[in-house]
């Protein structure tokens, strides 16, 4: 297997505020290899977008940032934002919900592409214009010279998608990172960008780290899933492993939520909501949501174990339903 192109370990996030420090990750772990895919899955407020924005180094101030991280081999200061941003500049990109927020309403996009990519490479304009219109080629923007031309409201939110990932990929970064990039859009558009982001990272090695909160884009575009639940992973494995048998009560809390196509069955609703990172129940943080929680789950925070289909955190894992855990 390929040396992971960036490990984090142990990230611990607080925010800190007026009266004290507001934990909000508590010690989350994972790993990126080249081309490979990772969906990073969990509710509203679970950690998934801290985490993405702790590994690159650009939480706010208040901020207090704890762990290891490495990158490409090399040790990141994960604690130290601006150390961090140093060594990931220009090797990792963002993508995000929003593309149109990624831009100046007031500038075409060529004008914008070239005024980062010879920010960000010390090119002339001339060769600057060039690799932007080879990236927006590379993302199958229609009509790449005119979209170089035209102003952000000019074009349609897939459109717009595409500029934003031609600008992420402009610097030719080892490592993406997506945050809903494809939340905004309709059902067919968002098929195309999840398919262009695939094979993006499968030919040039880019490592995803997908955020989302719809599990169907994961089944479709994943290799691996993390699942977050208040700051913490409960579970991380490969895609077909995690849809098939997943371990952990939250996990198949979650999967029971989806939607069914075609099926007369009902999909289940998770009863409560996620816990405020202020107020953290005691023991496993999913216990009071949990039907099959025991009294360890009240009172003992789960370890994480390692199997060799993947890893979770439950006292009561799903497999032990039939006796044994797999
Ligand atoms: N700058 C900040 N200052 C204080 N608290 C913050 C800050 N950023 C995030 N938080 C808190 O950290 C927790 C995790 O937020 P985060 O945005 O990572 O969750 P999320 O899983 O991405 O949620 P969503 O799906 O709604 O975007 C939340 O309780 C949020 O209010």
């Amino acid at each position: 297997m390929t040396a992971p192109l960036l490990e984090i370990n142990d990230l611990r996030v607080g925010f800190r505020n007026r009266r004290a420090v507001v934990q909000v990750l508590h010690g989350v772990s994972l790993d990126i290899r080249p081309g490979e895919i990772v969906g990073l899955v969990g509710e509203s407020g679970s950690g998934k977008s801290t985490t993405p924005l702790a590994m690159l180094g650009l939480l706010p101030a208040n901020a207090v940032i704890g762990g290891q991280a490495r990158f490409e081999n090399r040790t990141l200061d994960i604690a130290n934002p601006a150390a961090t941003r140093k060594i990931l500049g220009g090797r990792a990109s963002l993508i995000f919900q929003q593309p149109l927020k990624a831009f100046s309403p007031y500038a075409t996009f060529g004008r914008q592409l070239v005024d980062a990519i010879s920010a960000q490479t010390g090119m002339s304009r001339t060769d600057a214009g060039k690799v932007a219109l080879a990236a927006l080629e590379d993302v199958q923007m229609p009509d790449p010279e005119g979209a170089m031309a035209r102003y952000p409201h000019q074009v349609s939110g897939g459109q717009a998608q595409r500029v934003m990932i031609a600008l992420a990929l402009s610097c030719n970064p080892k490592l993406l990172v997506a945050d809903e990039p494809t939340t905004a859009l309709d059902v067919t558009v968002q098929a195309q960008v999840l398919h262009l982001i695939r094979e993006l990272a499968k030919s040039r090695g880019i490592g995803v780290l997908f955020i989302t909160h719809d599990l169907g884009v994961v089944a479709e575009l994943c290799d691996r899933v993390v699942v977050l639940y208040a700051g913490r992973v409960c579970e991380t494995a490969p895609v077909a492993g995690l849809f098939h048998h997943p371990q952990h009560r939250y996990t198949r809390a979650l999967l029971g939520s989806m939607p069914h196509l075609g099926s007369a069955q009902a999909f289940e609703t998770i009863p409560g909501s996620a816990p405020s990172p202020a107020a953290l129940p005691s023991g496993c943080a999913f216990h009071p949501r949990c039907a099959a929680a025991t009294e360890r789950c009240r009172t003992e925070l789960p370890q994480m174990v390692t199997t060799e289909a993947g890893r979770f955190a439950c006292w009561n894992p799903v497999g032990s339903d039939k006796g044994r855990v797999v």
